[in-house]
């Protein structure tokens, strides 16, 4: 056989290998858009959605890289990727960057035009549903309420707690503002991503200058679950909608309290208006 005729091997091996041909070709590149955050607000969902379209292709777990392993190093960094072809985005998400003071200087050094997306939702039950996953995780955790506040009796926040950090939007995005303008970034509605999935997805396409692939015909309400979920794709065998651990029941937190936290929020929350240019209506 001479060498032109010789079927293409890659570096696993492929021809008859088994291994399917997409899965060998291409190269692993440095994501062109991660999800940058938030923390609970819906970066699994617009992910998973986004995968539906074939021109994007993304790492499944979170890296945490610009925050927990950047001393591992780019090259680790780009090994984790997915293969892609020309005209293929690759993506990640780990929402921690948002909030992290030496993620956007690090993401800048490796490529200051990668796009950026913030899923933000209402910072109030985002605080909420912070809290409940923390506490699947340690049971015996104190009540919310008691968290919340410093001094209780005088309606202190106690803004050190992560719950509560995390919400204060317009503060981490000053900081990614040092680095990077604002034309980079893409605010998403956490709330709208429920109400209105195929909407939201459809802005982030655009955003990416993809094709609109990923539509309303994608997705269906499930009842059960009480959220958007994506239709059975082609030649599978059942829907799919996000696991347990999304879409946790909250507890119920005093109706003051929540007033409370409203209120420490509003300054922040209008401010974030003002920067991002995208009035969310959280009051
Ligand atoms: N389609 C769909 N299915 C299930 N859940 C959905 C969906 N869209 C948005 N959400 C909301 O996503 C919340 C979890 O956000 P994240 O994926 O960003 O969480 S994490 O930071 O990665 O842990 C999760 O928060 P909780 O409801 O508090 O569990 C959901 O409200």
């Amino acid at each position: 056989m001479s060498a032109l005729s010789e079927p293409v091997e890659s570096e696993h091996g492929g021809g008859e290998s088994g291994i399917p041909v997409s899965n060998t070709y291409g190269s692993k590149k440095f994501p062109q858009a991660i999800i940058i955050g938030v923390k609970k607000g819906g970066t699994r969902a617009l992910l998973e959605f986004l995968r539906v379209h074939p021109d994007v292709r993304a790492v499944g777990a979170e890296p945490h890289f610009f925050d927990r392993y950047y001393h591992k190093g780019l090259e680790w960094y780009r090994n984790l990727m997915p293969r892609t072809l020309d005209g293929q985005i690759t993506m990640e998400k780990t929402p921690s960057y948002f909030v992290t003071k030496e993620a956007p200087s690090r993401l800048c050094a490796m490529n200051c035009d990668t796009k950026l997306i913030v899923v933000v939702r209402d910072p109030v039950t985002r605080a909420v549903s912070d809290y409940t996953q923390t506490r699947t995780k340690s049971p015996g955790l104190q009540s919310f309420q008691t968290l919340v506040f410093k001094n209780s009796s005088l309606g202190v926040i106690d803004t050190l707690w992560s719950a509560v950090r995390i919400g204060m939007y317009a503060q981490h995005l000053e900081n990614w503002l040092q680095h990077f303008p604002l034309s980079s970034f893409m605010f998403v509605s956490g709330e709208r991503l429920v109400s209105d999935p195929a909407g939201e997805v459809g802005r982030v396409q655009d955003f990416l200058g993809l094709k609109r692939i990923v539509s309303d015909k994608h997705f269906y309400f499930n009842q059960t679950k009480g959220f958007p979920c994506l239709k059975k794709p082609e030649g599978s065998s059942r829907p799919r909608c996000l696991g347990k651990s999304k879409g946790r029941t909250h507890p119920h937190i005093p109706a003051d309290v929540l007033q409370k936290l409203r209120e420490f929020y509003r300054p922040f929350n209008n401010k974030f208006y003002q920067m991002s240019g995208h009035d969310f209506s959280w009051d």
